[in-house]
């Protein structure tokens, strides 16, 4: 049982591969981040995985099923894929309960009321809120309704692009801790791309490290944190 991107080149433009031979997994129950420098393919690989781009050459398999050709609705109703996108992610002008009612589109209406009390129990916050407008949400309220809505359909296997971007250090703390927590209640995989390496890395329990569309270090995200270059390039120096 894993998701499983093997030898993937992929790009937007015929003859420039962003991606170029990526290979990685990850498996229910572990939070995966990926780190690299700006431009080095990490969103890319999320739309590989969820589907949004298809590959040129390689395979995305998920629980053993090759899956490379099929859409991201097809992944999302077939094989347990959800997607939370980099920004943007919710409808302002919608209530938090309508937000959450979106993302289960396809569940029939019971199943999705009764997912929508399960995400609210889950999330006090939400259910404090559920019948205001979303763009009256803090950033990071935002974010645990964009994570919640992205549930509804009971997915295996979440990408998350950027959860951070634009929060405070409080609140991305508080989302990255609502991350693990999901991890630690539901058992799926969480494949992360993050700018807040030391963070992320934090949370996590492997790492891939992205240089220019090809992994340049792979490992448990402890020694993935402890490596000197790694320290250098995206963590300032800092000792951990
Ligand atoms: N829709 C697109 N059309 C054309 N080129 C794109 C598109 N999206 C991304 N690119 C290019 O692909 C390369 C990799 O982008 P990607 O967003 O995957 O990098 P990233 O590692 O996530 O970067 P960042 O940390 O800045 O978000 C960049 O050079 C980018 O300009």
């Amino acid at each position: 049982m894993a998701l499983a991107l093997n030898g993937i080149a992929a790009g937007y433009v015929p003859g420039v591969d962003i991606l170029r031979g990526l290979s990685l997994t990850a498996a229910p129950g572990e939070i995966v981040t990926i780190i690299g420098p700006n431009g080095s393919g990490k969103s890319t690989s999320l739309k590989v995985a969820a589907g949004y781009l298809l590959p040129h050459t390689g395979t995305v398999a998920i629980d053993g099923e090759a899956v490379q050709a099929r859409p991201i609705d097809q992944r999302v109703r077939k094989n347990g894929i959800a997607i939370v996108p980099q920004s943007n992610n919710v409808f302002g002008a919608l209530t938090v309960a309508e937000n959450l009612d979106l993302g289960g589109g396809f569940l029939p209406s019971a199943e999705r009321r009764r997912r929508i009390e399960e995400l609210i129990e889950a999330y006090p916050l939400l259910g404090r809120k559920r019948r205001e407008k979303a763009y009256t949400l803090s950033g990071g309220e935002r974010q645990i309704l964009a994570l919640a809505r992205a549930l509804m359909p009971s997915p295996r296997y979440l990408l998350l692009d950027e959860p951070s971007a634009g929060l405070s250090p409080l609140m991305l703390h508080e989302v990255f801790l609502a991350v693990r927590e999901i991890v630690r209640k539901l058992g799926i995989a969480v494949l992360l791309v993050e700018q807040n390496a030391a963070e992320a890395l934090a949370i996590s329990d492997r790492a891939y490290v992205l240089v220019l569309g090809q992994v340049a270090l792979e490992g448990p995200a402890a020694s993935v944190l402890a490596d000197d270059q790694v320290r250098q390039l995206y963590l300032g120096g800092a000792a951990v």
